[in-house]
């Protein structure tokens, strides 16, 4: 074990990505367990920058963003002490589900938590991947279903948004060609790997990538990433649970799957959307209605121009979400806001 101030990191393993390892860490004073992130620190990386980035949040405090306890340092590693979270990850959950999706009133549920925590962020002008202001033109967004873990297990759960591009190498960049996550990208996002010198604001990034997740959440499929048009979206099943694409699609198809997201081009074959559209005039079932109102949630989420796009405010204020707002509000002020400290 290691021991890190108040902490003991253990050699148990929780996780790991791309740039780090997670293990599971003890709190000594407060006797709870945490999580550490460790991450190998690049030659010549900014110790200063780092840690003023840790710092800002660490003092961010809801209950839908994964908490920052502590950060340390050595020459060769970053510690990052987080809050625990045991219910995985909500791409895995997605995936896990009988139908490969959620039903429409557990990815609202998800839904207004994401914008919950987006609008505590954005309030202080921070975005989840493109972080605290200063840092907005250097970093991508890209807070996909895999960035965002379950408190703790079970059905309706609780939802953390969490890795933050805390630390994150610039080579970061080209890592998103390879694994695949591009299909994550917002339209400004593709246009700045392609063109270095160009660079975006986060916040409406972390909108595009709520669209995403929502329509993820709603289908079981990707808006953008799928086979050709007449097959509905690639099935998260086809994806490991780094988001990784197993199969070898061809770079062409990578190429579509870019345009198509320039384009603002959304895959809108699944059954939730297809039906409304071949039965407008004969709206009498609910489910109906609601794959319309979020139909138009999503479309508002993911205008390819940045300054066209929903707002994460406008998005509260959505259709979709305020036709269950009371619901809404009171299922989280019972199970989400009173329990948390
Ligand atoms: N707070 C936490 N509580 C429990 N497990 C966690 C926590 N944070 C991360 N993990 C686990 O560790 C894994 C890796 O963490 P993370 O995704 O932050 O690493 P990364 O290298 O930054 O990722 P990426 O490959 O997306 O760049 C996650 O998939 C998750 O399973």
């Amino acid at each position: 074990m290691q021991d890190l101030g108040r902490f003991l990191i253990t050699s148990h393993c929780l996780g790991s990505g791309s740039y780090a390892t997670v293990q599971l860490a003890l709190d000594i004073t407060g006797h709870q367990q945490a999580a550490c992130k460790i991450i190998r620190r690049k030659e010549g990386s900014d110790l200063r920058k780092e840690m003023k980035e840790a710092t800002l949040l660490m003092n961010l405090n809801h209950p839908n963003i994964n908490r920052v306890y502590a950060v340390d340092s050595d020459p060769e590693f970053l510690y990052i002490i987080l809050e625990l979270c045991t219910g995985g990850d909500l791409f895995t959950y997605i995936t896990t589900h009988p139908k490969h999706r959620l039903c429409e009133g557990e990815a609202k549920y998800i839904m207004y938590q994401l914008l919950k925590a987006l609008k505590y962020l954005h309030d202080r002008m921070i975005s989840h991947r493109g972080n605290v202001p200063y840092f907005f033109h250097e970093s991508l967004a890209d807070h996909k279903p895999e960035n965002i873990l379950l408190f703790s297990p079970g059905p309706y759960p609780r939802i953390q948004i969490a890795d933050f591009g805390l630390a994150r190498p610039k080579a970061y960049q080209e890592t998103l060609h390879v694994c695949g996550t591009i299909s994550y990208l917002p339209p400004e996002g593709i246009l700045a790997l392609e063109h270095k010198h160009l660079g975006y604001v986060g916040m409406p990034a972390d909108c595009w990538s709520a669209g995403v997740t929502l329509f993820a959440m709603l289908t079981g499929s990707h808006p953008f990433d799928f086979a050709s048009p007449s097959q509905s979206g690639v099935s998260l099943d086809d994806m490991d649970s780094q988001g990784f694409v197993l199969s070898q699609r061809a770079t062409a198809q990578d190429e579509r799957t870019k345009q198509r997201i320039l384009d603002g081009q959304i895959c809108f074959h699944e059954p939730i959307w297809v039906f409304h559209n071949q039965m407008t005039f004969l709206i009498t079932d609910p489910l109906i209605i609601y794959g319309w109102v979020a139909k138009i949630l999503v479309s508002h989420l993911l205008v390819p121009d940045p300054q066209e796009r929903s707002t994460v405010y406008a998005a509260l204020k959505s259709g979709w979400i305020c036709m269950d707002l009371e619901e809404l509000d009171q299922a989280y002020r019972e199970r989400i806001r009173a329990q948390f400290p």
